[in-house]
């Protein structure tokens, strides 16, 4: 293993922006353009590009694309019961945290009696992408079925890429059933992110696509956000650990692994201000690695993407954290609270050694669906007003157009928008002048 240590903060913001910027750039415009052509064709030919598509890159034609209800729950019957306590309790744990999200409406009596509000609604119709490539993930069902069904959405449809066999991993199909899915169509990748945003035969296109996934869903996010809205770009997992002199060699490797585990593109970071941790970690990582199941992808994801920064202070690490913006912050250090107060981009921020990141992967309750590649500086968790929308209200009466209408007849004048005056002048009476 090849991890890159640096010690000159020039260079370490430098490396960081790299870091973040690996999704996009040169390399990337090829992927962009393979992407854009897959999402053309589906458009085009719907379901028949959908299962040429899975023959491509899945390896068979997953026909009929849906999957029968019944084996929903079938699969939620045969789970084993330890996996199915642990799918409760993390699914008990995420809803009560989601239902607490819910905004409340807004009501405002204006100074003349006028009443002007804010009211919020579900969309009608919401896609959940639940990745299914280089791993299985039961817990990105719970992460996206539970805010869309607490925001009230009326039509939730889940795709998945088929396994070998051609039917998703059966514990997403049980989480499925758990968090209330009816619909699931088997198949990953951009093209379902197409199926979603255009519609096929099979698939209805729907207002919001939610939901992680690797380099081509993501970009495919990208491409047909406008058409439809997204929750975020949720691409290849990161972690940046900021740690200093109180944290534990064998723990911080093992938290930079579980990210790197995830995809060759995932990014693991470690910014401290302790020498000797610098100095132990990589011995730290050589040991997990050894025997472990996942070896080829970790190890490519840290020699390409993973980085060790040593720093004078705190302030300097936070400072060259927000630069790289995370995906998942780690504080771990003797005093995560008030760190975790200097930091402002972050997708969340794991407070001290007893919050490892895999808490929020599974069942914290907050959303493990997060902005990736120095998105944080604008987005935020998946969450349940993901699924709903905001409208605003404006009941005005008489007394309150009589006070303010004139103005509005002066603004409108000097945008020259001669109608735009008229309409209050027509309701008051008013002469042009
Ligand atoms: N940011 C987050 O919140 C978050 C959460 C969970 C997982 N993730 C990320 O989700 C990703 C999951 O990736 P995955 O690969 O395991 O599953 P995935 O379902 O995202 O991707 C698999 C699909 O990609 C398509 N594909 C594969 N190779 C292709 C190619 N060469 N060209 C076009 N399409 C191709 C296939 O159709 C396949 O079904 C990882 O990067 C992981 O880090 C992110
Ligand atoms: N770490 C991922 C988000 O980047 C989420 C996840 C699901 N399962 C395991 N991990
Ligand atoms: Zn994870």
């Amino acid at each position: 293993m090849r991890i890159t240590c640096l010690r000159d903060r020039q260079r370490a913001g430098e490396r960081l922006q790299a870091i973040a910027g690996r999704t996009e750039g040169g390399r990337m415009r090829e992927e962009e353009a393979r992407v854009a052509a897959i999402l053309a064709e589906v458009r085009e030919r719907g379901d028949a590009a959908l299962l040429d598509f899975s023959e491509r890159f899945d390896g068979l034609r997953p026909d009929p694309l849906r999957v029968p209800p019944e084996r929903l729950a079938q699969a939620w019957h045969d789970c084993p019961e330890p996996l199915r306590r642990a799918l409760d309790l993390a699914h008990d744990r995420i809803l009560e945290f989601h239902h607490r999200q819910m905004p409340a409406d807004l009501a405002v009596v204006g100074p003349h009696g006028e009443r002007l509000g804010r009211r919020w609604r579900p969309v009608q119709r919401a896609g959940i992408y639940v990745p299914g490539g280089r791993a299985s993930y039961p817990s990105t069902v719970l992460m996206n079925a539970i805010p869309a069904r607490v925001a009230g959405v009326e039509r939730l449809v889940m795709v998945t890429p088929p396994g070998p066999g051609g039917e998703p991993n059966a514990t997403v199909l049980a989480a499925a059933h758990r968090a209330g899915v009816q619909e699931v169509i088997r198949v990953g990748g951009a093209q379902a992110i197409g199926a979603l945003a255009y519609g096929t035969e099979t698939v209805p296109a729907v207002d919001v696509i939610s939901g992680p996934g690797n380099l081509y869903v993501t970009l495919a996010k990208k491409a047909v956000y406008g058409t439809v809205g997204i929750d975020s770009l949720a691409g290849p997992s990161e972690v940046l650990v900021i740690a200093d002199h109180t944290a534990i060699p064998a723990q911080v490797a093992a938290d930079l692994m579980a990210q790197a585990e995830h995809d060759p593109l995932a990014a693991a970071i470690l910014i401290t201000t302790s020498e000797a941790l610098a100095a132990a970690v990589p011995a730290a990582i050589e040991a997990q690695l050894e025997r472990h199941p996942r070896a080829a992808i970790t190890l490519q994801a840290l020699n390409d993407w993973g980085l060790i920064v040593v720093c004078d202070d705190l302030a300097e690490a936070a400072a060259l954290s927000d630069r790289f913006a995370p995906e998942h912050l780690e504080l771990l250090v003797e005093d995560p609270e008030s760190l975790a107060g200097r930091i402002i981009h972050a997708g969340a921020i794991f407070l001290g050694q007893w919050s490892p990141e895999a808490v929020g992967d599974y069942l914290a309750g907050p959303n493990h669906t997060l902005p990736t590649s120095g998105t944080a500086r604008f987005a935020g968790a998946l969450s349940v007003e993901t699924f709903l929308r905001h409208t605003s209200l404006i009941h005005f009466n008489r007394a309150a157009l009589e006070a303010t209408g004139a103005a509005v007849v002066t603004l409108a004048e000097s945008e020259g928008l001669h109608s735009h005056a008229e309409s209050v002048r027509q309701r008051l009476g008013i002469q042009e002048s």
